[in-house]
């Protein structure tokens, strides 16, 4: 069942307040903010689906706190409609071109109102779901080497600013290409996606993070994790996919499908680069494979 959405009324007038909040309480969950610094400190903290946003305010004009909202990475999204006395096109105009998403002008009738606070919310709502599914990966359904990209520029200056260390762990497939020739390409994908199940089930701590990184590759990000921690999740993960037993006849590989992984940690320090996180990372996921595989590696 879709969450009910909560929606900021902007005014500081009274009784435009109470006929709004009314209007829509069957509805939805409202919040009030009667300027607009409220408005902008509520809408950052609480996060609601939608803004109902007056222009003439006390202290800083409805315009105004529109700009300080769409500049905003947390509030950037949030979709606003002015509901404003102000009838003349040019204001509507300047609603519009600052990033509201539509204009209501005063006095309202709410059922308008509320078709289009239905029509936004559902918008969004879809907007809010094709954007999920472009962080998805097709075949696995765990996040896709995109939203690690997003997540990985995150943990790097969480860690950095924090001063703790962050570990990467990428995951490849033994003899993956041989798995594929043995028992075919789909049994192939049901493969895929036994493994990125088994490195999900795996990872507990709510900051863990794992991706398809691409093809038989997965990868992992440990925030808050030093390198002796990072290995024995390594581990974890290493043995927990050898003890599914799935059958791979490839003769100079065990018998059954195994996994190398390579791991790198780090404390950010000021002028240090990401990438090269990344890069020793991979490094050590050679080191394991040339190692014999079926192994994890670190520097
Ligand atoms: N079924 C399936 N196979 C894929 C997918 N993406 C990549 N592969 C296959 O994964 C195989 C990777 O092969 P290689 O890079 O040679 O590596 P490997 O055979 O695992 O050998 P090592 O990594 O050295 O142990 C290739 O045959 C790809 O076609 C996919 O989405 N589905």
């Amino acid at each position: 069942m879709q969450q009910r959405s909560n929606i900021l009324v902007v005014d500081d007038e009274p009784s435009n307040v109470q006929i709004l909040a009314e209007g829509l309480s069957d509805d939805y969950d409202i919040t009030v903010a009667k300027n607009g610094l409220e408005a902008f400190n509520n809408a950052q903290n609480f996060q609601p689906d939608l803004i109902l946003l007056d222009v003439g305010l006390p202290d800083v004009d409805g315009y105004e706190v529109c700009k300080l909202l769409k500049n905003h990475d947390a509030t950037r999204d949030i979709p606003v409609i002015f509901v404003t006395a102000r009838d003349d096109d040019d204001d509507e105009l300047t609603g519009l071109t600052l990033g509201a998403v539509d204009y209501v002008r005063k006095p309202f009738c709410m059922s308008l109102v509320k078709a289009r606070v239905s029509n936004q919310l559902e918008l969004r709502h879809k907007t809010q779901l094709l954007a999920d599914l472009a962080m998805l990966d097709g075949l696995t359904a765990i996040p896709n080497r995109r939203h690690f990209e997003v997540e990985f520029e995150k943990s790097w200056r969480f860690a950095q600013r924090k001063q703790r260390p962050l570990s990467i762990a990428i995951l490849d497939i033994d003899y993956f290409k041989q798995y594929n020739d043995i028992f075919g390409h789909l049994q192939g994908d049901k493969c895929l996606q036994t493994v990125a199940k088994k490195i999900s089930d795996s990872l507990v701590r709510p900051m863990d993070f794992v991706a398809r990184y691409g093809g038989e590759e997965f990868v992992i990000i440990l925030l808050d994790s030093d390198l002796d921690s990072t290995i024995k999740v390594a581990e974890k993960i290493r043995k927990g996919i050898e003890s599914l037993c799935l059958k791979h006849e490839y003769p100079t590989s065990n018998s059954w499908l195994t996994v190398s992984i390579g791991v790198a940690t780090i404390v950010p320090q000021q002028g240090d680069n990401h990438k090269e996180l990344l890069l020793q990372a991979d490094k050590n996921l050679y080191h394991a494979k040339s190692m014999g595989r079926n192994r994890s590696a670190q520097a």
